[in-house]
């Protein structure tokens, strides 16, 4: 068996019952096996990969919380913290019933490779909670948060780790986290980030992961002599990350014709409204049904099936392993030309794999939805300096990054002879400089 084969199977007999963090492990490994096998026995010396894969510290709690009716409430909470050689631990925390450790390693290990492509000294990390947040009311929130942060305080601080948002953690959740944190702590400092802008939030956080996804793909497309102008757009989910992608799709001249949430989606041929769609999602709050009994153009289906609408570039912006094997073979047929991910490993491995061998452009979500987690590292200068950039100095800061990692990756592809697989071009960049910061700090 090679070095890296063995360091998988280490990983499935450590981490049983958590697929996800498997196949991710799976992934980065198999797009690391040339620069592994160009140096095996010194990184087996160094067990380089057994480090890499294993999380620097695992935090499980119990949130214990009341609910509207006077009945006592429990949740598991997670944090974990992944490695921090190159800067404080960084990621969001996830709030949905579905969560579970697996979920937050896969999460927290592919935040470890995303935020080394930033080019910021930012971390990995990753947390939450199986608590649903789905309709519950503004006080039961709130008592969620400040138990939930309860525990959590201990364990972070501005220059040791800084949570921000996820799945169903946004601004309300944040406001309430920071309160709770200030109240411990007795420190008005920059431990959160994705914060409101009147208590240290950086202007562009909320639009960062949908806008940065767009300035990748079209950084893609510039590259091919290409450009967004009459090209139609799926976009499935409609949070936060999938609502500001179809914002900066029709503001680079595209027609986004999809939207989905976790009940149905949205075929819109005029092209989204996203005016109405913020309405209904971040507003009210409310189900997709709305959108489409506001809007006579939209067809209102109940289940999953944005991949099936014929599109030029596919953007899956929900949860992870959403765009299977037979998406990818529709999208295929209906000639998609670009696939790039706004949620963290939305495609399977299988349907990866098709799009890569039909030549489909296929960024991953370590590069693609790299955006929001810089836009939080920049929340952090600002927190550092005391002072507040406006929206033009974050935004032209988060293009330039994000072109800066289309170049890394494409370059790093390049070097291991695999030009233009995106995937092994994020993986080996990602993985190269933390390598490295590991190797020079000694055996930690
Ligand atoms: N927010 C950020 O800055 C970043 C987020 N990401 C990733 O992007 C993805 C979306 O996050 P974000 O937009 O912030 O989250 P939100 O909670 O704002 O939105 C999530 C959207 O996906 C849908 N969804 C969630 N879970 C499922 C599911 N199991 N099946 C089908 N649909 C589902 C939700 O539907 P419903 O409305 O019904 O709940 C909602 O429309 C996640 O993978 C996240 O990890 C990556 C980088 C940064
Ligand atoms: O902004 C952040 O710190 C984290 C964003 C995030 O969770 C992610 O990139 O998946």
């Amino acid at each position: 068996m090679t070095y890296v084969d063995e360091v998988y199977q280490r990983v499935v007999d450590q981490n049983p019952a958590q697929p996800e963090f498997h196949q991710a492990v799976k992934e980065v490994l198999d797009s690391l096996r040339p620069v592994i096998e160009a140096n095996e026995a010194h990184y087996r010396k160094e067990a380089l990969l057994e480090r890499i894969t294993t999380p620097d510290r695992q935090i499980l709690f119990r949130v214990p919380w009341v609910d509207d009716q006077g009945q006592v409430q429990v949740n598991n909470g997670f944090r974990v913290q992944f490695n921090n050689a190159i800067g404080p631990y960084k990621g969001g925390l996830r709030l949905h019933p579905s969560v579970t450790l697996g979920t937050i390693k896969f999460l927290g290990f592919e935040q470890v490779f995303k935020n080394s492509l930033t080019t910021l000294p930012i971390g990995g990390g990753k947390g939450g909670s199986d608590f649903d947040p789905k309709g519950k009311s503004d006080r039961e929130i709130m008592a969620f948060c400040q138990s939930f942060m309860t525990e959590l305080y201990k364990h972070i601080g501005p220059n040791v780790d800084v949570p921000a948002g996820d799945i169903g953690t946004g601004a309300r959740e944040i406001g309430y986290l920071y309160g709770q944190y200030k109240r411990l702590r007795t420190a008005y400092e920059g431990v959160l980030t994705g914060k409101g802008l009147t208590f240290g939030g950086s202007l562009a956080r909320t639009e960062a992961t949908g806008y940065g996804l767009l300035y990748i793909v079209n950084e893609y497309l510039k590259d091919h002599n290409d450009s967004f102008t009459g090209k139609t757009v799926t976009v499935s989910g409609a949070g936060n990350v999938a609502i500001y992608a179809i914002e900066k799709a029709q503001e680079l001249g595209a027609k986004v014709v999809t939207t989905s949430d976790s009940t149905g989606w949205i075929y819109d041929p005029e092209g989204i409204d996203v005016a109405l769609l913020k309405e209904v999602k971040e507003v009210k709050r409310a189900r997709l049904t709305e959108y489409a009994a506001a809007r006579p153009s939209a067809e209102y289906h109940e289940g999953r099936g944005v991949w099936s609408v014929k599109t030029d570039i596919a953007l899956p912006c929900a949860t992870q392993n959403e765009l299977h094997l037979e998406d990818a073979q529709t999208l295929v047929a209906n000639g998609v030309q670009v696939v790039a991910e706004g949620a963290n490993m939305p495609t399977t491995r299988e349907a990866t794999d098709f799009l890569q061998e039909n030549k489909i452009a296929f960024l991953p979500g370590k590069a693609a939805n790299a955006g929001g987690v810089a836009v939080s590292a920049l929340e952090m200068s600002q927190n550092s300096e005391r002072l507040s950039w406006t929206f033009e100095e974050v935004d032209s800061k988060l293009q330039a990054i994000m072109a800066d990692i289309y170049q890394n990756i494409s370059a790093a592809a390049k070097k291991y002879g695999k030009d233009e697989d995106y995937v092994a071009g994020a993986n080996i960049a990602g993985f190269e400089k933390v390598a490295n910061a590991m190797e020079a700090q000694g055996i930690v």
